[in-house]
């Protein structure tokens, strides 16, 4: 049996991106860019005014209040050319239009008066330079600006949007294939009959994989019998990964291993020493990962986001992979157990503290824990805490502040 971080570290060493494609930019918000990314032109792309209000000639502004003939008019999108700032002058400037040629300042209108006919008056202090963003003074034509690798969020969108590209390159997100085997199974809409249940954990394990990012692709359930495993095998061994649920420990039944290696699944290791999570079993067919997790509810879902989700992540080339993870003290004693334990918890916030405390009954069956707890804490192996104790947990989901 392979340590937690063992089992990691083996499916990390053996998992890599799985291509790249070419996307329109809202379609690659979350990606990973595969190509670096260089300005065709300054930004800004010429100088420009930062207010709506006059621009002027700071010479002629020297002593305060001045006053100055108004000769022209720039909203934004019209343009300056030919247009001249003559001494004594002063033109009407809107946010973003073009900074007439001779003038050197901004006057915002609130520093004005007298604005009705052909003159304004100048009222306060005027600095050469003020209120004009000058041409490549944010970028620079010809200077990269996005590194291959960089994840694509709304703020490096703007930029890719400003330099005009309409699409880029981006690591490909994988295609996930999600099986689960059972006898006892029945999809959602059939009403479950005497030993029979809902095979929830085929939706729960796409919805982790869209969650992130990566993309599923359903293939129902395998009956509990060697034909049913090898027929929906052979179609989830086509997509870039392939998840199954179930059938994986020591029961008469639990055919997934054998019928995977009889494909020509090569594993790397069937059980890992975590609780919960044991029966969880990772293997390559052709170089693409399998990952086998366990039935139980609760256990798959830890296992898919201990295991899969940062593989999948590093497939898409991201780079942070790993949930975040904080120290917390402990509020009530927690007993040694033999193999490492996720505990899943609640955090709450006291005096610069974070404290932590059980989210509920831990029993991989029980799954209204999993609903009130947003962290898991990592116990390891044979250590117990006391209260007070300081104990490593990592968050889950994405952690927002309520208003
Ligand atoms: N002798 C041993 N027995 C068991 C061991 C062991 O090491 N030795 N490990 C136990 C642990 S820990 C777990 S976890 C389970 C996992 O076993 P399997 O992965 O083989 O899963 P099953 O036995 O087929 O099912 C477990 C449990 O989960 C329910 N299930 C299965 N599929 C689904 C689904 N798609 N949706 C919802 N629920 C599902 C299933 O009905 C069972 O209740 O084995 C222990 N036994
Ligand atoms: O360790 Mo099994 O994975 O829950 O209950």
């Amino acid at each position: 049996m392979v340590s937690f971080e063992e089992a990691l570290k083996t499916i990390l060493d053996n998992v890599s991106c799985v291509g790249t494609e070419q996307l329109p930019l809202l379609q690659a918000v979350g990606q990973v860019l595969a190509e670096d990314i260089s300005s065709p032109w300054d930004l800004p792309l010429w100088d420009n005014s930062a207010m709506d209000g006059y621009a002027v000639r700071s010479d002629d502004c020297l002593t305060i209040p001045c006053k100055l003939r108004v000769t022209g008019y720039l909203p934004a999108g019209a343009s300056a050319e030919g247009l001249s700032l003559e001494a004594g002058c002063a033109v009407r400037i809107m946010t973003g239009a073009p900074v007439p040629a001779g003038a050197d300042a901004v006057v915002p209108v609130e520093e004005t008066g007298d604005t009705s006919g052909e003159q304004v008056t100048i009222k306060e202090t005027v600095k050469p330079g003020q209120h004009i963003r000058c041409q490549g003074e944010d970028i620079r034509r010809g200077e990269q600006i996005l590194k291959a690798g960089s994840v694509l969020r709304p703020s490096e969108i703007s930029l890719l949007a400003s330099c005009g590209r309409p699409s880029v390159l981006v690591q490909r997100r994988p295609t996930v294939a999600v099986l689960s085997t059972g006898d006892e199974l029945v999809e959602i809409g059939t009403p479950p009959g005497p030993a029979q249940l809902i095979n929830s954990n085929t939706t729960t394990l796409a919805a982790a994989v869209r969650e992130a990012g990566a993309v599923p692709r359903i293939l129902g359930i395998a009956r509990d019998n060697r034909l049913s495993h090898l027929e929906k095998m052979r179609q989830g061994l086509q997509a870039d990964v392939l998840v199954t649920s179930a059938g994986i420990s020591a029961g008469d039944r639990d055919l997934v291993r054998v019928v995977l290696e009889e494909l020509g699944v090569k594993f790397l290791f069937w059980k890992v020493a975590i609780k919960p999570g044991k029966p969880t079993a990772f293997g390559l067919f052709e170089g693409r990962p399998v990952f086998c997790l366990p039935g139980n509810p609760v256990a798959s879902q830890i296992t898919f986001d201990q295991f899969v989700r940062p593989a999948l992540l590093r497939m898409m080339g991201h780079r942070r992979i790993l949930r975040p993870a904080l120290t917390a003290t402990v509020q009530e004693p927690i007993k040694a157990g033999s193999r490492m334990r996720f505990l899943r918890v609640q955090l709450t916030q006291q005096d610069g503290r974070w404290l932590v405390a059980s989210a509920g009954n831990q029993e991989t069956g029980i799954l209204r824990t999993s609903l009130l707890s947003d962290a898991l804490a990592l116990v390891p192996a044979n250590r117990a805490y006391a209260s007070g104790d300081e104990i490593t947990v990592r968050l889950v989901g994405e952690q927002l502040v309520e208003v």
